[in-house]
């Protein structure tokens, strides 16, 4: 069973839908890009898929029990994540938050497999310095971890590069990848670069007033013409 199939799905907000007709499922390991023209409606749909927002009509199903809390999430960026004063390990634990429920603090647990997570990553140098105080290109590995911590399946970027020059731009795609490739983490991006989520997709979906659900080999045949 698809971890997530969205059917017939229309998003928006206060009952009137922003875009609709979304149909896309993914499988474990699928590594699917969104994109798609600004305020089309991709980040609302990161939301509704999240269940921060209800979906106006149509349905999404989670399968294989995939829970609220088993899904890791990367913002996107505004000024105020920026301005963090909290500490880079801080913000990193902080994708565990969900699962804490009554206990007041982070089990023994959690932070082996952040420190695991930011040697992955290769921040472990970073864990006690002030986030605000870093490179973007630092900043969204820190974000990139956060979104880690919170879960081993599947993981929603959104727009993961915005800010980044070429070279660290690359070296976060290819991170991404290998996440995706290793741990086998399912991967749903928005992008603005079609170029790269020809390069590492599995899956595309371009949303407006076109929509277009395949794989990356028939997004290039049927759509690239
Ligand atoms: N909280 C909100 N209440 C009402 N409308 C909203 C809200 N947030 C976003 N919108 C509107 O929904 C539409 C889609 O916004 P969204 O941010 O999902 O687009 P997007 O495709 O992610 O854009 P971009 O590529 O610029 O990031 C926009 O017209 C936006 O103004």
């Amino acid at each position: 069973m698809a971890q997530i199939t969205c059917q017939n799905l229309a998003i928006g907000y206060d009952g009137r839908s922003i875009l609709r007709n979304i149909n896309f499922s993914v499988n474990e390991g699928d590594y699917l890009c969104i994109i798609g023209e600004n305020g089309t409606g991709k980040s609302t749909l990161m939301r509704t898929l999240l269940r921060l927002q209800q979906p106006v009509s149509g349905m999404i199903q989670y399968g294989d029990g995939l829970k609220n809390n088993e899904i890791g999430y990367l913002p996107q960026q505004t000024m105020i994540q920026k301005d963090f004063p909290s500490s880079v390990r801080e913000i990193i634990l902080s994708g565990c938050q969900n699962r804490l429920g009554l206990r007041p603090f982070y089990s023994r647990k959690e932070k082996k497999h952040a420190d695991q997570i930011m040697e992955k990553l290769k921040i472990t140098e970073l864990e006690h310095r002030c986030y605000r105080e870093l490179s973007g290109g630092q900043q969204q590995r820190v974000l990139l971890a956060r979104a880690l911590c919170a879960t081993d399946k599947i993981l929603l970027l959104d727009e993961p590069v915005s800010g980044l020059d070429p070279i660290v731009t690359k070296e976060m795609y290819r991170l991404i990848k290998r996440i995706n490739r290793d741990d086998k983490i399912t991967v749903i991006m928005i992008s603005h670069d079609i170029r790269a989520a020809i390069e590492y997709s599995s899956h595309i979906m371009h949303v407006g007033e076109t929509m277009f659900y395949g794989t990356t080999e028939e997004y290039e045949s049927r759509w690239l013409i």
